[in-house]
């Protein structure tokens, strides 16, 4: 087989250099780098406060609406109570339909809790195109936009993968991988359209930077990576829509996700490998998520991952 060939297709005649650099420019769409209609290219506002307490509320401020995906979930629900307490006006929390009579419950404490914020729950799949297009669709219209999404929606799936089926790979990709990348770009459309930039942020994991020990879950380690990656491309592509994207990648936080009495072992393994010597308080997420999605905290932060794991990924 020559060298240009390609199995499965007949060989094409080698264009000389000329012609393919100038074929490429014609068919390679290419990342717009203009930022002149940027919000984030326009300069800072000044602040209004006049104290150096507020100023220093002020700069890790969250203004406007947000959508947060996996809604009922521990680590979304601490979120939301943050980017509430940091002058979010609104809040949509999205969750499968299973789990939406405990978005419910939480939205009722959320309305107790801030009677200024409104809370809306809406049903979604994030795995679903079409279900999460209308979801969002729905999200923009009660609250009058979207300015933030925070995408916690994630399963894990511990097995050998000796013995993982492609259907068990599938399923952990889709939900944490795929239905990040949708979530983001059906928000970034609605970004995109108000001209006004906004604030993406997904969950990754320490499981995107190493191998956890002991549990074998390697379809969830690899879609935590990947969603690591997600966020460098999609912050490279959206900037000039001044809209940044960063993820958060937790350590073992003390969640009902890893919590049981059969886990007790295994959670002093975790802790013993943590210079901190323990596992996270959910409350620990709530700074990074707040610093990420803050517009001037977080002004010139895009493309990154905030690891918060007590030092775990030291060793
Ligand atoms: N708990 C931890 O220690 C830890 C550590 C690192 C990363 N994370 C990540 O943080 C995120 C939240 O974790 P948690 O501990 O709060 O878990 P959780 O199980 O409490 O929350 C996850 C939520 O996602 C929802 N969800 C699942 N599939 C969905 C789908 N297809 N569409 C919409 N929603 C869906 C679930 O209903 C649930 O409410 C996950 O992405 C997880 O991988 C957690
Ligand atoms: O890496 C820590 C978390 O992502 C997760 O809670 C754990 O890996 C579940 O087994």
């Amino acid at each position: 087989m020559g060298a240009d060939q390609t199995i499965g297709q007949p060989a094409a005649p080698m264009a000389n250099p000329d012609d393919r650099a100038a074929l490429a420019s014609r068919v390679l769409p290419t990342m717009t780098l203009s930022t002149a209609e940027s919000p984030l290219t326009r300069p800072l506002e000044p602040t209004s406060a006049s104290s150096p307490s507020e100023r220093a509320l002020n700069r890790f401020q969250v203004e406007g609406n947000a959508v947060i995906t996996g809604g009922s979930g521990t680590l979304a629900y601490a979120a939301t109570r943050a980017l509430v307490e940091h002058g979010c006006s609104q809040v949509t929390l999205m969750d499968l339909q299973p789990s939406i009579e405990s978005a419910k419950e939480k939205m009722a404490e959320l309305e107790r809790d801030f009677p200024d914020v409104k809370v809306h729950v809406v049903t979604v799949d994030v795995t679903d195109q079409e279900v999460a297009e209308a979801a969002f669709q729905k999200a923009a219209e009660i609250m009058g936009g979207i300015d933030i999404l925070c995408c916690f929606a994630g399963i894990v799936g511990c097995v050998h993968s000796i013995s993982s089926t492609a259907k068990e790979w599938r399923k952990v990709i889709d939900v944490n991988l795929t239905g990040s990348f949708i979530c983001a770009q059906t928000a970034a459309k609605h970004m995109i359209a108000s001209k006004k930039g906004g604030s993406i942020m997904f969950t990754a994991s320490i499981s995107a930077h190493h191998v956890n020990y002991p549990q074998p879950q390697a379809a969830y380690n690899v879609s935590k990576i990947g969603v690591t990656h997600l966020t460098r491309n999609l912050a490279a592509e959206w900037a000039v829509h001044g809209i940044r994207v960063n993820c958060i990648s937790p350590g073992y936080m003390d969640t009902v996700l890893n919590d049981g009495d059969n886990l007790k072992e295994v959670r002093n393994i975790w802790a013993s490998r943590c210079p901190m010597g323990r596992m996270g308080d959910v409350e620990e997420i709530t700074g990074p998520v707040v610093l990420l999605s803050s517009k001037r905290a977080g002004r010139y932060i895009t493309g990154t991952d905030l690891i918060v794991d007590g030092g775990a990924m030291c060793f």
